[in-house]
């Protein structure tokens, strides 16, 4: 035992077996709710689960993912996999990057920091750019926190800002991205009419624009970025508003699928691509869906995609997204510091461990899993398995994914 008390020698479990495999399987979305004939898991037939359920009901437990049980602000809060699994992963929980956030707000210290002292150097003489998801899902990002952040900056000395929005449709309604927008649009007029040149420059649907996880589509970053920091799209309208009506006007239009659009001036010119000297802020609180365009607004030597041109900026995220890999380096409130994770636990014991998912789920059950850190604690005990992940498909039209293929591993 260390002269702390503190020591990573793990009892005997009192009834699992010694030297047998253990197996942890997330059902990523099974849950338990109000059995009537809105629950889709109620509804369909699951022998399996029943048999589990009802062979052995003495061991079956229920666990809670969502609200303070995951370290998110409120019982309202749905769960998410970054939360859920975190929580799984460390046995304990974390105050999470949405209520990080909102503390950091409600006292004022997300202004005192580094992160937003270093972006504010840029006031004077460039542009503000924010970019990240407009809902009030609450599970990537969260629309008040954008409405305080632009309220507070523009305080701060921010006179000319523009926001580069992802339509969300997954974590709320498909087609409430007009009303957000409609929201959007209000308060940014109210700023306007304080003398900030504030707009909408550019959007998407998150799921083709920049939201890609893990990897999996580099071209999903590289449409956002034309779009954001270049200035350039297939669509050209001269407000978000008519942008986002427009686009969901077009047969099967889907909020998280909306192709990349910018607004244009009455020359037709971009109003908002990020130039040398600008501010830059990525918005999301949870880092999955973030870290590949902070590695392209971060990374000096980039390769994924042809950037064109990479302006100079001063660039923060809203937390830092990746402890291991300390990106981005500049960052608004500090993420939580999740620490002594039963990975860990294990290879300590010399427990070996197998972790096995496709592409778009493998950050779940490794970087999640392991407290937002990337890598092996120990490479000689454990193994990581990616299957590839389909891409440009929807994966409601397979919604099986990869799950024999991970089962075979
Ligand atoms: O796809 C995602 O990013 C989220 C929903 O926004 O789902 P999950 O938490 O299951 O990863």
């Amino acid at each position: 035992m260390a002269s702390s008390g503190f020591s990573w020698t793990l009892p005997d479990h009192p009834k699992l077996p010694k030297g047998k495999p253990v197996a942890v399987v997330v059902l990523d979305g099974w849950g338990e709710a109000n059995a009537d004939q809105y629950n889709c898991i109620h509804v369909a037939q699951t022998p399996v689960m029943d048999s589990l359920k009802n062979g052995a009901p003495e061991r079956w437990r229920l666990v809670k993912a969502h609200g303070t049980a995951v370290g998110l602000p409120s019982d309202d809060d749905m769960g998410n996999s970054e939360v859920g699994h975190n929580a799984l992963g460390a046995g304990r929980i974390f105050a999470q990057g949405a209520k990080l956030v909102d503390q950091a707000l409600a006292s004022g210290k997300i202004y005192e920091g580094d992160g937003f002292n270093y972006i504010k150097e840029s006031f004077e003489n460039g542009t503000l750019h924010l970019i990240g998801l407009l809902s009030d899902g609450g599970v990537h990002s969260r629309l008040d926190q954008l409405q305080l952040l632009l309220k507070g900056a523009s305080e701060r000395g921010a006179k000319r800002i523009r926001v580069h929005i992802l339509t969300d449709g997954r974590d709320v309604l498909d087609g409430s991205s007009v009303g957000f927008v409609e929201t959007l649009e209000n308060d940014l007029s109210q700023l306007r009419e304080k003398g900030i040149d504030a707009q909408i420059a550019s959007g998407g649907g998150r799921m083709y624009v920049t939201m890609d996880r893990y990897e999996n589509d580099w071209d999903v970053v590289k449409r956002g970025w034309d779009a954001q920091v270049l200035g350039e799209a297939p669509h050209k309208f001269k407000s978000a508003l008519e942008a986002v009506k427009t686009l969901r006007a077009e047969p099967n239009a889907n909020d998280q699928y909306l192709p990349p659009f910018v607004i244009v001036d009455d020359s037709g010119k971009a109003v908002g691509p990020v130039l040398d000297g600008d501010a830059v802020v990525t918005i999301n609180f949870r880092a999955d869906r973030m870290v590949m365009l902070a590695k392209a607004l971060e990374y000096a030597d980039f390769d994924k995609f042809d950037r064109v041109r990479v302006p100079k900026i001063r660039y923060a995220g809203m937390l830092q997204y990746d402890g291991e890999l300390k990106l981005p380096s500049r960052y608004l409130v500090s993420p939580p510091e999740i620490e002594r994770t039963s990975g860990e636990y294990l290879v300590k014991n010399g427990i070996c461990t197998f972790a096995c998912s496709e592409t778009v789920k493998f950050g779940h059950v490794t970087f999640f899993w392991n407290g937002n850190r990337s890598g092996y604690f120990d490479e000689t005990k454990e193994e990581y398995v990616e299957i590839p992940s389909d891409s440009g498909i929807t994966f409601n039209v397979a919604p099986k994914m990869k799950a024999l293929v991970c089962t075979l591993e």
